[in-house]
């Protein structure tokens, strides 16, 4: 069994964990904790947009008929009736020969079929009264934006699944959606597992080294929106680590452990995985880093356990977790973020498997390139916060050159 194991594509490794992806409940939220969430609701225009006749600019409501023929020789006077601040409602109407000062994002009061900016009149004062002069012609309809000209009312805008960021706040604070259903945040176990692991207080002993994986998943959970819940180290005992996990399993909604599944005497999960009493799907992947992800689902609980090389580990969670943490969360799509990019340079590493080296984009004169984001290997370290893709080198052993058309993952979209 140890040395025996299936080696998956990772299309068909990532398609054998979706079906067992469980949507969360919805719950009904503030706004203002909708953030990186999921719509669980479809959301429409609850009025047009703007809901009135609307002044783009500070200056004044005319009637653009009025200012037929003015030149700045010959340049109109209309009289002033009032002023209207934006949040008010107009008093006067506008009639032949008469206009009314008027703010930004104010309502144009009736008979106004444009406004001219303030810097385009001249004021005057004579028999206390107020008036403008206007020295050119105008258009109807300028600087106005009309009532339902950006959406009508009852527009579908955001659909079941869309999730939440800057635009859609927006929206959902426009049409006033004081409260949004949406999907709940799944919890999420940390286990690194490893004798040689110490806490990031402690000072560094001989052989051992401090917990890098479980900061590196808790970082990238809160990014996908999971809520993480960290979790003691597991020294590389397979009775007590498996007791942990099991119990961790009926906590939370999944549970990752790094380390411990590759072929060493030690490695942990191997004998989990062989006593797992739900399924195994999958134990070993024809990628690089990462080969050894093995994740497994028990009473539709995911069980993923990643590779403990930094590099494998954070390759492996943006490969398979974030995806079912996302469908989790109410996402319908399962894609990755893939785009086309140049390579900038020679890499040639031979490799049986497809590799996902840690790269950097960069758009030069339109075109976008790739290149590495440093030394790839899957124990380094370094790279993990250089990187915002993983360049997708074909396996075989030529590796890909210079100039060559490559796929490439997005990575760090906040970046
Ligand atoms: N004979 C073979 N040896 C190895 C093979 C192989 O096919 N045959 N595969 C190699 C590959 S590829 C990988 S990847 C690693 C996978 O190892 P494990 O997933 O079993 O992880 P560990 O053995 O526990 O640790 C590997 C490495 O990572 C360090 N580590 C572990 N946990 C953490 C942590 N939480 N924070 C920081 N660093 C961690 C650990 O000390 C090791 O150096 O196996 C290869 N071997
Ligand atoms: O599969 Mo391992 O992570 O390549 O080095
Ligand atoms: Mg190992």
């Amino acid at each position: 069994m140890r040395f025996n194991r299936e080696v998956v594509k990772v299309a068909d490794a990532r398609e054998r964990l979706f079906p067992h992806i469980r949507v969360k409940p919805t719950e009904k939220l503030k706004l203002e904790q909708c953030v990186g969430r999921y719509l669980a609701q479809e959301i429409v225009s609850t009025s047009p947009l703007p809901h009135f006749h609307r002044s783009s600019m500070d200056g004044y409501a005319i009637r653009a008929a009025d200012t037929r023929g003015a030149t700045r020789e010959r340049p109109v006077l209309l009289e002033v009736l009032e002023t209207i601040p934006a949040g008010s409602v107009p008093q006067h109407p506008i009639t032949r020969g008469t206009a009314s000062r008027i703010m930004t994002g104010a309502a144009v009061p009736e008979g106004a079929d444009a406004v001219v900016m303030i810097e385009w009149t001249e004021t005057i004062e004579k028999d206390e009264k107020t008036y403008i002069y206007i020295p050119r012609e105008l258009e109807p309809g300028t600087h106005i934006a009309p009532t339902g000209s950006e959406l009508e009312q009852g527009t579908l805008l955001l659909g079941k699944g869309q999730r939440i960021g800057p635009g859609e706040m927006a929206l959902l604070a426009t049409f006033g959606y004081a409260e949004v259903e949406v999907y709940e945040r799944p919890t999420v176990a940390i286990f690194a597992t490893g004798s040689e692991l110490l806490n990031v207080s402690s000072p560094l002993l001989p052989g051992k080294i401090r917990n890098s994986n479980s900061y590196t998943l808790l970082s990238l959970l809160l990014d996908a929106g999971a809520i993480p819940l960290m979790q003691e180290t597991l020294p590389d005992e397979v009775e007590q680590a498996q007791a942990k996990i099991l119990d961790a399993l009926d906590r939370a909604d999944l549970v990752i452990t790094t380390g411990g599944v590759s072929v060493g005497d030690f490695d942990i999960l191997v004998d989990i995985f062989e006593r797992w009493d739900g399924r195994m799907l999958f134990n070993k992947v024809a990628m690089r880093p990462g080969s050894p992800t093995t994740v497994g689902v028990r009473e539709d609980k995911f069980l993923f356990s990643l590779s403990g090389n930094p590099g494998a580990c954070f390759v492996g969670f943006e490969l398979f977790v974030r995806p079912v943490i996302a469908g989790m969360m109410g996402k319908p799509d399962r894609s990755l973020p893939t785009f086309t990019a140049v390579m900038d340079e020679d890499f040639t590493k031979p490799s049986p498997f497809e590799r996902y080296v840690r790269g950097r984009y960069e758009i030069v004169d339109g075109q976008m390139f790739v290149r590495l984001a440093g030394t790839e290997k899957s124990s380094i370290t370094l790279t993990i916060k250089d990187a915002n893709c993983l360049i997708v080198v074909p396996p075989g052993g030529r590796g890909v050159g210079k100039g060559d058309k490559v796929q490439a993952i997005m990575l760090k979209k906040w970046e």
